[in-house]
């Protein structure tokens, strides 16, 4: 049905504006809309595979008489240009006994993973497709050297990337024919900081203490933001967190304080802050993560007797992920396996996402240049993914000109080809993957069996609402904050709060940062709120320790926060922005060097929900439902195991799901808009590692993928992600 009813209006889809039809699904959500015929509740389809229309819920729906094409674009699903041709059964026969017992207890390898296996001597490279079986191949081939090289466990170093990759590769390993938990005890598995962490620990216990250890990033953020006030930085306006990336970054790459060339103001004053902080954390005798690689390396580097030891110890050396090795981590992993090189490294270069941290997928690259006598072993089956995900997938990602060749290839075809879907904007976007899903599971798929994957946290908004109001179980990251609690947002909602209440503590407290006032105004504010018996807004015109401008500007502002209250919260916005200031401290905020989260995006990421308002008090109740609802899915997250995943790309690494959904397949936002700024200046590398996060995104799925490619993103028009684009004209 493309008719329905609203209160006394006729509405029809077809002439209907694409931005009201999210409007108008709420609408029918809360039971406003009906049928044009029997006039009973009417709901809005907003989904991905049919046209939007109007439906009953628990009856048929009326038979009406309708013109019209709706003003909605069809998903366009890839073509399949390659023919799928399946492949011989792949499983190689192995004339070798361990490997036949491995196979006859049911782990299948195919002949490029067996070789893989077999080749334990040497330098050897395994290039590892997305799904191709790497983490197989590592435990098989640990399990090989153990049971049929008779080489004992205590001797191979086993590197993972996560701590619960090495917890879940031992699990693996125990299941396997003749592997006892007594030789899994021996080997050393674990991540690079924790291995190398028990090295330094144990011969220098007394300076690493696990108790002087920076754990949590607000330790160190408190060390860096001592270091800052030195030079006179606002606490709450400088980017401490991106300071402190730059500075592991540059710990990661072995350069110290005096060996960075700063290329901006910013840079420079991140190299202060990183010399002090090093001086600050040595004069308390305190330690970071970065300093536990720093710490062995130099540990290494400067006891050659103590390395022989460990060389005497170890002779094979296996690294998982290897394309997001560092380089204080790789010299540490060279020096170790110089004197044997039986130095076996698994990774996919067009999967390295961490660059940011300091990871560099040159060491992939060009690990034949540092070990000419290495071999090469590519695995390109994929046994995850449908052919067309897995064609798509080496069709976005063979535009990388940083990259060694290579095409996966599937072991199985089916009917779900990779859809391009296109909502109108983020709210409708949020709201088709959620009745996608609903649909899907009404069908018999489990909520385990889907993810939906975004570019950054802040992505994640809308999605996260739909899933808090529908009730289906979902997972969200431990760390994610709610959009509401971001300063910049939380800055904006204050003048929201306080238009409605001029005596909100806790909203004037974060408003000072956006008036240029130091935070102890807030006392001064209250004691002028006590003596002049006024409200907190209204003693902001009487600040009297200030310059005369500041109080200008102040005087004409302080009557406009009554006006606010009255206004459309979006209207309420514009107004901020406009004329409460709230533009200039943006622009000076811009100068931060902030470049991944600039409070603009934030400030059109709030807009995009306040339109949905028609008063203030309505918007921020729903801000407070939301932040409520956060905190409660945190909860939940962790208890729960068969739930929606809603995750960061970055996040979803290494996992896969029957269905995803990728999220702002737009320029801007994958890729992402520093992306886009650095390569406008000539740097293409940041915008080649976007459409590596692309290409892991596709590679999760197995059997579906959807990816969403908004008309419009922040209430501006969006267009096609580069990464995508060709694929869809
Ligand atoms: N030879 C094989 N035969 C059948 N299934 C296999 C084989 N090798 C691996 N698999 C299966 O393929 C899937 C992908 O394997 P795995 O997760 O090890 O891939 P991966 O290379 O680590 O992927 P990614 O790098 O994309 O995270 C798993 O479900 C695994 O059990």
């Amino acid at each position: 049905m493309k008719w329905a009813k609203y209160k006394e209006k006729t509405i029809c889809l077809a002439k209907l504006p694409r931005e009201k039809y999210q409007i108008v699904y709420e609408s029918a959500l809360r039971g406003k809309m009906t049928c044009l015929k029997c006039g009973e509740p009417v709901r809005l389809y907003l989904g991905i595979q049919q046209e939007p229309h109007f439906y009953h819920e628990h009856k048929q729906n009326c038979a009406i008489n309708e013109r019209g094409t709706s003003v909605w674009k069809p998903p366009i699903s890839v073509k399949n240009n390659t023919l799928f041709h399946k492949k011989e059964q792949v499983v190689a026969s192995s004339k070798n006994d361990y490997l036949q017992r491995l196979m006859q207890s049911g782990i299948y390898l195919d002949e490029t993973q067996m070789k893989a296996v077999r080749t334990t001597e040497g330098p050897l490279l395994v290039l590892a497709g997305a799904g191709s079986g790497k983490t197989r191949v590592l435990t098989a081939r640990t399990a090989y050297m153990i049971c049929e090289r008779n080489i004992h466990p205590a001797s191979i170093m086993l590197v993972t990337f996560t701590t619960k990759a090495a917890k879940e590769m031992k699990q693996r390993l125990l299941t396997y024919p003749e592997i006892r938990q007594n030789s899994i005890s021996f080997l050393v598995t674990g991540t690079f900081h924790s291995i190398f962490y028990r090295m330094i620990s144990h011969f220098q216990p007394e300076r690493w203490q696990m108790n002087r250890l920076l754990k949590r990033e607000w330790q160190r953020e408190q060390l860096i933001k001592e270091a800052g006030r030195e030079l006179g930085l606002d606490e709450r306006e400088f980017a401490y967190d991106q300071a402190l990336q730059q500075i592991s970054y540059w710990k990661n790459t072995l350069l110290t304080p005096k060996d960075t060339e700063p290329q901006s103001q910013w840079e420079e004053r991140v190299s202060y802050l990183y010399k002090r902080y090093e001086e600050l954390k040595t004069e308390r005798g305190q330690f970071d993560f970065d300093d536990m690689l720093l710490g062995c390396y130099e540990l290494l580097l400067e006891n050659p007797g103590l390395l022989a030891r460990y060389q005497e110890r170890f002779q094979y050396f296996l690294i998982d992920e290897f394309q997001d090795i560092n380089k204080v981590q790789y010299e540490i992993m060279k020096m170790l396996s110089n004197h044997t090189k039986n130095l076996c490294v698994v990774g996919d270069d067009d999967q390295s996402i961490y660059a940011f941290r300091g990871s560099n997928p040159s060491f992939i690259l060009e690990f034949d240049k540092e070990y000419p006598e290495a071999q090469i072993i590519t695995l390109s089956e994929n046994y995850r993914s449908s052919h067309t995900i897995v064609t798509t997938a080496n069709k976005v990602i063979s535009l990388n000109k940083q990259r060694r060749q290579k095409q996966m290839r599937a072991q199985f075809d089916n009917d779900h080809l990779p859809l391009f879907f296109f909502p109108y904007d983020e709210e409708e976007e949020a709201t088709m993957v959620v009745e996608d899903i609903k649909e899907r599971i009404r069908q018999g798929a489990e909520p385990r069996d889907f993810a939906i994957l975004y570019r950054t946290h802040a992505a994640s908004r809308a999605i996260f609402e739909r899933l808090s109001q529908c009730g289906l179980p979902f997972i969200v990251e431990q760390d994610g904050e709610s959009f509401y609690q971001r300063r910049i947002v939380r800055c904006l909602l204050a003048y929201l709060r306080l238009s409605l209440n001029p005596n909100n503590e806790e909203a004037m407290n974060d408003l000072l940062i956006a008036l240029f006032l130091k935070q102890s105004a807030l006392q001064e504010l209250k004691a002028i709120s006590i003596i002049e018996d006024c409200s907190l807004v209204k003693a902001l015109a009487k600040l009297s320790n200030i310059q005369p401008f500041q109080q200008k500007k102040l005087r004409k502002m302080v009557p406009l926060f009554k006006t606010l209250a009255a206004l459309k919260p979006i209207i309420a916005l514009e107004t901020i922005e406009k004329e409460m200031g709230f533009e200039e401290f943006m622009k000076k905020r811009g100068n931060e060097g902030n470049v991944m989260e600039k409070g603009s995006d934030d400030l059109r990421d709030l807009k995009v929900v306040a339109k949905k308002f028609k008063t203030i008090s309505a918007f921020l109740s729903h801000v407070d439902e939301m932040i409520q609802a956060t905190s409660e899915a945190k909860q939940f997250s962790k208890q729960q195991t068969n739930a929606i995943q809603l995750t960061t790309i970055h996040r979803a690494k290494g996992l896969e799901y029957k269905y995803v959904y990728i999220l702002g397949a737009v320029d801007g936002c994958l890729p992402h808009d520093y992306a886009l700024d650095t390569y406008r200046n000539g740097d293409e590398l940041p915008l080649e590692e976007e459409r590596r996060l692309m290409y892991v995104a596709m590679t999760r799925a197995k059997e579906a993928l959807f990816i969403s490619v908004p008309e419009m993103r922040r209430m501006k028009k969006a267009h096609a992600s580069r990464f995508i684009k060709y694929l869809i004209e």
